[in-house]
């Protein structure tokens, strides 16, 4: 059996909460597979799975009229090309959900961590912009869905990150205080929603952030999940986001 890393004996909080893509997941491969099963019907060239991470983070959505515009046929966001944008969203969401987890994997060690903590009875949560119907699909395929006592995905709430909505709706599930939490993710919507709860933040620097990770201000930075029980003993430190 594969031994669960050691936590430190005294957790300064009661819950966790994770951002998906770019967090606990590699997610790219199957969203550049979905996004470039789209433009071939669309009649349009392909993304390079390299430009796919600067699409990621602000929701479906917004990652299809980037790819729009990277192939050189944007689609304004109002009128009629508001119409536009659904209709491609809508299949792009049904084409990821009917293959989401073909290349996508947990970060190394991401599993682990989450299987210990949960082992030591700390509450977890996922709080995403990813739908949440495929948030549900990737979760079960990767067999992970088990570990999580909440998750939140786009459109449960009208609100996405960085508005705090969505993960007030997640501690809520959880039954836990904001300065009893901690948010982990990739980018500046992960960690503007935790501000704006209350919520201390632990950032990894291996996502699909816009913006170099030590800009982003979040509490702690950390480069892999091996650092994850240091910078947990570390937040003991952090009483309250500035
Ligand atoms: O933008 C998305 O679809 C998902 O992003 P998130 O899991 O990093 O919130
Ligand atoms: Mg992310």
């Amino acid at each position: 059996m594969t031994s669960l890393p050691s936590l430190p004996s005294d957790l300064p909080f009661e819950g966790i909460v994770f951002d998906l893509d770019g967090t606990l997941i590699d997610s790219v491969p199957d969203l550049a597979l979905a996004l470039n099963a789209l433009l071939r019907e669309e009649g349009l060239p392909p993304v390079e799975p390299a430009q796919v991470p600067g699409f990621v983070g602000q929701g479906a959505r917004i990652l299809v009229g980037k790819a729009m515009t990277a192939v050189g046929r944007p689609v304004a966001d109002e009128g009629a090309g508001a119409a536009e944008l659904d209709r491609l969203h809508d299949r792009f969401v049904a084409l990821y959900e009917a293959k989401p987890v073909e290349g996508t994997r947990p970060y190394d060690g991401a599993e682990a961590f989450l299987r210990a903590l949960h082992a030591r009875g700390v509450r977890l949560g996922v709080c995403t912009n990813k739908p949440h119907g495929a948030t549900l699909g990737v979760l079960e395929a990767l067999g992970l869905a088990a570990l999580f006592d909440a998750v939140v995905g786009a459109g449960l709430i009208p609100e996405r990150k960085p508005d705090p909505a969505p993960l007030r709706l997640a501690l809520e599930r959880m039954g836990i205080a904001p300065e009893q939490a901690v948010m982990v993710g990739d980018t500046p919507y992960d960690v503007g929603a935790a501000r704006a709860a209350g919520v201390r933040t632990i950032l990894v620097d291996f996502g699909y952030s816009p913006v170099p990770p030590a800009e982003v201000g979040a509490d702690i930075l950390v480069s892999s999940y091996a650092e994850m029980p240091a910078a947990l003993a570390r937040l003991r430190s952090v009483t309250k986001p500035a």
